[in-house]
């Protein structure tokens, strides 16, 4: 079943075109990322699911509701953590809990979804004392209510420690044991990789990817990255890897040679830096990882 659906989905503000003709399904029970660098329209692109901004052209519809004319219907299946979600001023950890317990109109123990997030001890205080991880998990707790069908992240890993960002990967894993579908926006490649069964990649409202990561890899033959560490990287020794039959990209990294490259190149690689006559001082091969494979597909962007 197709949970989300965009028809090429395009949003104008002005003289920016936040969102350029998009084209996106995601399937029940997917862990779905949506990557892509500051302004490449996907917070745009989920206030139109939220039904919260009207597309200029297009349409978007959630489980068969249409996202404009249906958005009621719509937020009542999907849980949203917002980015940068600020507290209400006076309120506890458990009184916002409260308040989307009534709002979705079901019957939970705040304290129970508060201790999944890490927050019982914390349940009394006031929200706005939290800290910046805190408060993340908290909006979390808060997406959680009622069991939604669709959990929708907006960054949702801001502001959490390792071990935060661990626990989150945790209960998104038993929200999609329990059956439900999750579209993950983040910068944070690492949690992406980490969670996604799926990716897209946004730039400038056009969407330049959608694959899963290990066809995002086979796309760019192979996806294979040699760490070359010559006696010396200067142009030449640059030049001569980017010579190399198979390799896509080579850039300098802290003193080695980063290139993207198919399996058979690294093969042939030792034979030809040697035949151009340099030193290789250390040599070693790893799988591509999202963040290289970001900036192949945008062409040096960072996400
Ligand atoms: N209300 C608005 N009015 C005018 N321009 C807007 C508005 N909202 C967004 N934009 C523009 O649309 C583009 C996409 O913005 P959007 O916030 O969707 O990007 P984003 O991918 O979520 O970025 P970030 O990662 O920085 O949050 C940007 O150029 C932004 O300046």
């Amino acid at each position: 079943m197709t949970v989300i659906s965009a028809t090429n989905l395009s949003k104008r503000y002005d003289d920016v075109l936040a969102l350029d003709r998009v084209d996106l399904n995601v399937e029940a029970g997917e862990t779905f990322g949506f990557l892509g660098p500051n302004g490449a329209g996907k917070s745009t692109f989920i206030d139109i699911l939220l039904g919260f901004v009207a597309p200029s052209d297009g349409t978007m519809s959630v489980f068969g509701h249409d996202c404009q004319d249906d958005g009621v219907a719509v937020r009542e299946r999907v849980g949203v953590l917002p980015e940068g979600y600020a507290p209400f001023d006076g309120l506890s950890g458990r009184q916002h809990v409260e308040y989307a317990i009534r709002s979705k109109d079901v019957d939970e123990n705040p304290v129970d979804v508060l201790s999944r997030v890490g927050l019982r001890d914390d349940a009394a205080r006031p929200a706005t004392d939290y800290s910046k991880g805190m408060r993340q998990r908290l909006a979390l707790a808060m997406a959680l209510v009622g069991e939604p069908d669709l959990l929708v992240l907006d960054e949702p890993t801001t502001g959490l420690d390792p071990n935060g960002a661990a626990e989150m990967r945790t209960i998104l894993r038993e929200e999609t044991d329990r059956g439900a579908t999750i579209f993950f926006s983040s910068h944070v490649l690492e949690q992406v990789e980490a969670v996604c069964d799926r990716v897209g990649i946004l730039q400038n409202g056009r969407l330049i990817a959608t694959d899963t990561i290990s066809g995002l890899r086979d796309a760019i033959g192979g996806g294979t990255k040699l760490v070359i560490t010559p006696a010396a990287v200067d142009d030449d020794a640059l030049d001569a890897v980017r010579r190399i039959d198979g390799v896509e990209t080579a850039v300098e990294r802290d003193g080695a040679i980063e290139a993207t490259c198919t399996n058979d190149a690294k093969m042939d690689a030792l034979v030809e830096l040697h035949d151009a006559g340099v030193e290789v001082v250390n040599f070693r091969t790893e799988e591509a990882s999202l963040e290289d494979m970001f900036v192949e597909f945008t062409g040096g962007a960072r996400a």
